[in-house]
């Protein structure tokens, strides 16, 4: 094909003085222009392009979870597993996005990591949002945000109800299952402890898939989930000790032995714990 080949004579519509164009419509114009790299180092941009890329599909998580939960809720299963599934599919994204922040260096973040402050992925209320969604309800994570009352009332305000996993016992408990305290909680803003019906429940639910295929089909998503959430967070803390080995967090924590403190927790326990008992 000529380089002079002219698309427009095949119809391609090229006025767009009076119609909305692909930049319109997607507002371009306030997401390029949010980049404000705050030092003369090369590669900032890749690091704050890296950032608002994961908040935009943080973002795109968070919409779908929320509607898996109220699919969930109403007990259209077969539409929150869609919606489960692309949110696993982010999660992978977002962890090959990792390669591409690899290639820094230390000594190039070093350039510029001082024009950072005290600012730090710690603060991201949309991750907050996400653990709280699914169900890791650490209250003492809501702190840093108290400063900012819309983000604190969109916080709380995912506290209040269900999580993730909370609609998924309540499934069970509708379903007939014997879930224990699970079923009488009515204070979703503490965490739950994990209970022996619960994985009593899910044993049921794994030794006769064919019989509780739905139940079965909901349990396999949230360990998905957390299979991709876990590898998150193992991604991050290993590029973060490539790039900074163990110094201390701009967000004030010890860093890289903070991150792997939070590899252990569980989102879905009994999840995990049934696979022991089959
Ligand atoms: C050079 C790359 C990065 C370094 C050195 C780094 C370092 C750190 C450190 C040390 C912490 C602990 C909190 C603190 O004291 O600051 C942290 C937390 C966090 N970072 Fe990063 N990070 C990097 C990239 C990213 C990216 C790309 C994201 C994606 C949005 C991200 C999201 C987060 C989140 C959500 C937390 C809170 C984790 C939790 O509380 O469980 N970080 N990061
Ligand atoms: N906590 C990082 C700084 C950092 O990574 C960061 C700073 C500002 C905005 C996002 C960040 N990413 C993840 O923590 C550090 O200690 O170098």
């Amino acid at each position: 094909m000529s380089a002079s080949y002219d698309p427009s004579g095949e119809g391609a519509v090229t006025d767009f003085a009076a119609r909305m164009s692909y930049g319109d419509y997607l507002h371009l114009e306030k997401i390029l222009d949010a980049q404000t790299p705050l030092s003369a180092s090369p590669d900032e941009m890749l690091f704050i392009i890296q950032h608002q890329t994961s908040e935009l599909w943080m973002k795109l998580a968070i919409h779908e979870l929320s509607s898996a939960m109220a699919a969930i809720h109403e007990g259209s299963l077969q539409p929150a597993f869609k919606m489960l599934t692309r949110v696993a599919r982010i999660f992978e994204q977002l962890n090959s996005a990792w390669d591409v922040l690899r290639t820094m260096t230390p000594s190039e973040y070093t350039r510029f990591r001082g024009a950072l402050g005290q600012s730090s992925g710690f603060q991201s209320w949309q991750y907050r949002a996400v653990e709280f969604l699914v169900g890791n309800r650490n209250l003492g994570m809501l702190k840093p945000h108290a400063h900012d009352a819309s983000v604190t009332k969109r916080l709380e305000a995912i506290l209040a109800r269900p999580s993730l996993y909370d609609e998924a016992l309540l499934l069970l408990d509708r379903e007939g299952f014997d879930v224990g305290d699970d079923a009488k909680r009515s204070d979703w803003r503490q965490p739950r402890q994990e209970a022996p019906e619960v994985v009593a429940a899910w044993k049921r639910v794994y030794e006769a898939p064919e019989r509780h295929w739905q139940l079965y089909e909901l349990a396999e998503k949230l360990v998905d989930f957390e299979d991709y959430f876990r590898r998150w967070r193992f991604n991050h803390v290993t590029t973060v000790e490539r790039i900074i080995g163990l110094k201390r967090g701009t967000g004030g924590t010890q860093g890289v032995s903070y991150l792997r403190k939070m590899l252990e927790v569980e989102l879905f326990p009994e999840l995990w714990k049934v696979r022991t008992e089959l």
